[in-house]
């Protein structure tokens, strides 16, 4: 049985980071964070206000993201929200239509929304593959394909971030958004060529292990050794993915684009395969 533990930071804290980029980066601009409600989303979708930003967010729970809207004018920032869910497609084409109309415009799209569910691969039902693909595969891919039609009929640039994970090695227990988010990955490799004639760059993130409620669908026993996932021996935290997304988005990554940032502490280097015996350091 999982049980619930406090991750990540409190609306109040995410407001009093200290910032690592001019606060008017994206001033005017205008941002849709998918999964705005909690987690990284949330913390993304704040950064980005702080920083100048008018927000559009999105996600299933109405509540939460009008929670997020809240703290977010708190900033001073004009924030839309969006009840839907991105696995339908139909539903994404009105999604994009609304911020334009509400906006007028859209300058960047942080795909953030995702999810799945620890179960070893062998016993996965038809339904729950689907649902882990949908969600982290498809409704980012209809995100980006929406979007994307808007600036080229529009003629205006656009910049794509799509949080995916730290998949380098393989993730045992989640093969199947594993599987997903291996997809995003060369599909936002291959839209960075096709697009680049629109003004179009795309880029992802590839998280580590990062403190947010999020956390809490797995079991204690996994869990507790999240830490030891990475050399550094800690869970990264929002602000580690949401800086990523900033300097992607914005003017210091002009000149990025088919491009994963790995935000994971070195988790991608690190393992159990001792070729000369296990430094002390990593034996407690
Ligand atoms: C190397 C080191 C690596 C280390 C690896 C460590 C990874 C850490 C890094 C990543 C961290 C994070 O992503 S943290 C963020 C995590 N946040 C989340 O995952 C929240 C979002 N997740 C979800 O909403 C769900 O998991 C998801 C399946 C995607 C959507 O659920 P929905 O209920 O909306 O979907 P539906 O279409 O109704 O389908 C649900 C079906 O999914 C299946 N299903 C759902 N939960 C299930 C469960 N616990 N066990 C079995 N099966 C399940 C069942 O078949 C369900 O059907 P029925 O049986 O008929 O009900
Ligand atoms: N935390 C971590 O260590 C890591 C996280 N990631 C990824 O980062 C992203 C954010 O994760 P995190 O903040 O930790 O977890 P959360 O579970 O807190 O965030 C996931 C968000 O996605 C939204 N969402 C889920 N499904 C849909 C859908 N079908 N349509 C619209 N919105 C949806 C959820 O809102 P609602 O349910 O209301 O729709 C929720 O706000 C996810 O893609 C996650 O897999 C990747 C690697 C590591």
């Amino acid at each position: 049985m999982t049980q619930d533990v406090t991750f990540g930071l409190s609306d109040e804290a995410l407001l009093n980071l200290p910032l690592h980029f001019n606060p008017d980066l994206f001033k005017d601009q205008v941002v849709l964070v998918s999964g705005a409600g909690s987690g990284l989303g949330k913390a993304i979708a704040i950064q980005f206000a702080r920083l100048g930003a008018r927000l559009a967010i999105c996600g299933r729970r109405i509540e939460r993201l009008e929670a997020t809207a809240a703290t977010i004018r708190k900033t001073g920032a004009r924030c839309s929200v969006h009840a839907m869910t991105i696995r339908d497609a139909a539903q994404v084409e009105q999604l994009i239509d609304t911020v334009w109309q509400d906006h007028g415009r859209l300058d960047v799209l942080i795909n953030n929304a995702g999810g799945q569910f620890p179960q070893p691969a062998i016993d996965y039902s038809v339904k729950g593959w689907n649902a882990v693909i949908d969600t982290n595969l498809n409704g980012p891919w209809y995100m980006m394909q929406q979007a994307a039609r808007r600036w080229r009929d529009a003629g205006t640039a656009g910049s794509i971030v799509n949080i995916v994970a730290v998949i380098w090695r393989g993730m045992p227990g989640v093969a199947h958004t594993c599987a997903a988010r291996a997809g995003v990955i060369y599909l936002s490799k291959t839209l960075a060529v096709e697009w680049a004639p629109f003004g179009v760059r795309v880029n992802c993130v590839a998280p580590g292990v990062i403190a947010t409620e999020g956390m809490n669908v797995y079991p204690d026993e996994a869990r507790a050794e999240f830490d030891r996932s990475n050399p550094m021996k800690r869970f990264g935290d929002v602000q580690d993915v949401s800086d990523a997304c900033c300097y992607l988005a914005g003017p210091a990554g002009k000149f990025v684009t088919g491009e994963v940032i790995t935000v994971d502490g070195g988790h991608q280097l690190w393992g159990e395969q001792w070729t000369a015996g296990r430094p002390d350091y990593f034996k407690v």
